[in-house]
């Protein structure tokens, strides 16, 4: 649990000697006590990731935005960074996206309103009118926005003006099968998380299930991952597989494989509503 008044920064910078000691006497000097400190170095890419939380330990120095400037003029400065400050307690603003499976959405919805998943639901968007009455129940907003290949661009841009209109800091694809297009997916760069249903790279695409059935696998799993142009190729956040054998048929992988796409969507949202993914070329750093 964090504490009362937290903060998490995250740093994303080229590999040197002495970020650790910049960071930490940094926030020591400025009256911070670090009560978490995460870090991993690439040697491939020569990346330094790090994910730090933080409280006021007595009066510090600055508040939160002169904190930023601060850090800004100081270690961001001696080290060009990406980096952000985050009010650990803040609740990220997610539009989800569904089409006619109910079973993510679901068991998203739940976990919002039992308080797993700390964030406000902004509104469910689904190209069909099916899963209204589920969302409703949950007293969120159902805006459905009907789709064709002729009227794409139409319907993205209704979508744009929404996620815009409503301040969604993160989309989640919940098992919605529509193709975002490429503009979508450089605008929603990093903050678009999709669930593939199967252990990928295997059985990208269509039908995974079918597939997996027809090669005689005996591990299925899901796939959470950011959404980019290229389908299902997004870096990876969170996978879970379970065991199955000779006797299941196609349909009793489709239900076997739900259990793993509501964990591991529900984990790589929780992730990512905590600060805890970074993306590293098409991987990620994940500090659990
Ligand atoms: N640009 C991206 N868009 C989407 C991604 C992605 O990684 N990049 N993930 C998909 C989800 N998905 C598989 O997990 C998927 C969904 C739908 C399709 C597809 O071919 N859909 C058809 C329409 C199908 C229908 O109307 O029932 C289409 O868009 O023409 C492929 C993969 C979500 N989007």
């Amino acid at each position: 649990m964090n504490p009362a008044e937290a903060y998490v920064l995250t740093v994303t910078c080229k590999s040197e000697r002495g970020q650790v000691a910049e960071i930490s006497g940094f926030l020591a000097q400025h009256g911070y006590y670090i009560n978490e400190l995460a870090q991993f170095d690439d040697e491939d890419s020569n990346r330094f990731f790090a994910r730090c939380l933080f409280r006021p330990d007595g009066a510090p120095t600055f508040g939160l935005e002169a904190l930023r400037e601060a850090f800004a003029a100081g270690p961001a400065t001696r080290f060009p960074m990406e980096w952000a400050i985050h009010d650990a307690h803040r609740r990220m603003r997610v539009l989800i996206m569904v089409s006619k499976f109910d079973h993510c959405l679901n068991d998203l919805l739940y976990r919002h309103r039992t308080g797993e998943l700390r964030m406000d639901v902004t509104a469910v968007v689904s190209n069909h009118p099916d899963l209204e009455p589920l969302v409703r129940w949950h007293g969120l907003p159902y805006v459905h926005l009907p789709i064709t290949p002729a009227t794409k661009a139409e319907q993205e841009a209704k979508l744009w003006a929404l996620i815009e209109e409503t301040r969604s800091e993160l989309v989640v694809l919940a098992r919605y099968m529509q193709v975002l297009s490429d503009e979508l997916c450089e605008r929603l760069r990093g903050r678009a998380i999709n669930i593939h249903h199967s252990f990928l790279p295997g059985f990208k695409g269509a039908k995974p299930y079918h597939r997996a059935y027809e090669r005689g696998v005996k591990l299925i799993g899901a796939t959470a991952h950011y959404v980019t142009a290229d389908l299902d190729e997004g870096p990876i956040i969170e996978q879970v597989v379970e065991r199955v054998d000779h006797t299941l048929k196609p349909e009793d992988l489709v239900a076997v494989g739900r259990d793993s796409e509501n964990l591991a969507l529900a984990r790589a949202v929780r992730l990512h509503l905590e600060h805890r993914v970074f993306i590293n070329g098409n991987r990620t750093v994940v500090f659990r």
